[in-house]
């Protein structure tokens, strides 16, 4: 069911309106002493990373976003029957360099990539050049943690444009079997339990990468700080000015 978005109801509590429905943030000690799972989401421009991220977050999908600039989101989610503290960072598309092979990555996404612990990494099923940027974003990943086993999910989503379809199953399954780790081909527009079952999927190998042990990598080599601001109030005011710009046209489905 498609509901018209009301701006001056969006501030309001009990709808089921997308900002009527909190976000709960948990701080890290809340949750499994030191038991944090960071994740960030990685790919092309438009290819559905913050609709992903919503999506997994909130079960709901919200049919414009400005652009991206890179938000933080926590919560607590359970994991093989514990609580555990979830990070997940958004981003900032990346995009192919001219020769195809190199990547334009913003300082911020290098930050993103390093601080993280699991990867998930977003093409779309309707545009080949967003799959096709996912090898070097991957070898990307791979130069800042030269070491070591990557937790990674290769998401093909849009999957409910299957006319429009520019890259097969088939592709996705190879390339994730390259990469060595699992495809999920999705919809943030028209299904949760895909995108749940792909996030859930990742944070249990992330789970299984930190050994259930103190949580934190042992990481050599350059220290980059953690990136910014874990801010669910962004999301919202992201979402408010998109509802201020676009008015009553904007959908949500239910
Ligand atoms: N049909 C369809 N559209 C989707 C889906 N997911 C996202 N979109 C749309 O694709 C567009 C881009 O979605 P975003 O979530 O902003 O994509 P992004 O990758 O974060 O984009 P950047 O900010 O450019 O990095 C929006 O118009 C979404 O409504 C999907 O599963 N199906």
């Amino acid at each position: 069911m498609r509901l018209p978005i009301d701006p001056t109801t969006t501030m309001n509590s009990g709808s089921s309106n997308f900002l009527l429905v909190p976000i709960q943030e948990y701080p890290v000690l809340d949750c499994v002493p030191n038991k944090n799972v960071k994740i960030v989401v990685l790919g092309a421009s438009n290819v559905g990373k913050t609709a992903l991220i919503v999506r997994f977050l909130t079960k709901r999908f919200i049919g414009d976003y400005e652009a991206n600039t890179g938000a933080l989101y926590s919560r607590k989610i359970n994991l093989d029957g514990e609580q555990v503290s979830l990070q997940v960072q958004d981003t900032p598309c990346v995009s192919l360099q001219d020769d195809a092979e190199g990547l334009y990555c913003q300082e911020q996404i290098n930050r993103s990539i390093y601080w993280a612990d699991g990867y998930v990494l977003v093409f779309s099923i309707t545009d080949h050049s967003s799959y096709r940027t996912i090898q070097p974003l991957y070898q990307h990943v791979r130069r800042i943690h030269p070491a070591g086993n990557i937790p990674v999910i290769l998401v093909g989503n849009k999957s409910d444009l299957l006319r429009a379809r520019q890259v097969t199953a088939d592709e996705g399954e190879t390339l994730a079997a390259s990469l060595g780790g699992a495809y999920f081909e999705v919809s943030a527009r028209e299904n949760h339990e895909g995108v749940h079952a792909a996030f859930l999927h990742l944070c249990g190998e992330v789970s299984r990468a930190l050994g259930g042990g103190n949580g934190e990598k042992r990481r050599g080599g350059l220290h980059l700080a953690r990136p910014k601001s874990p801010n669910m109030q962004e999301l919202k005011r992201r979402f408010r000015q998109v509802l201020s710009s676009k008015g009553k046209s904007s959908t949500t489905t239910l």
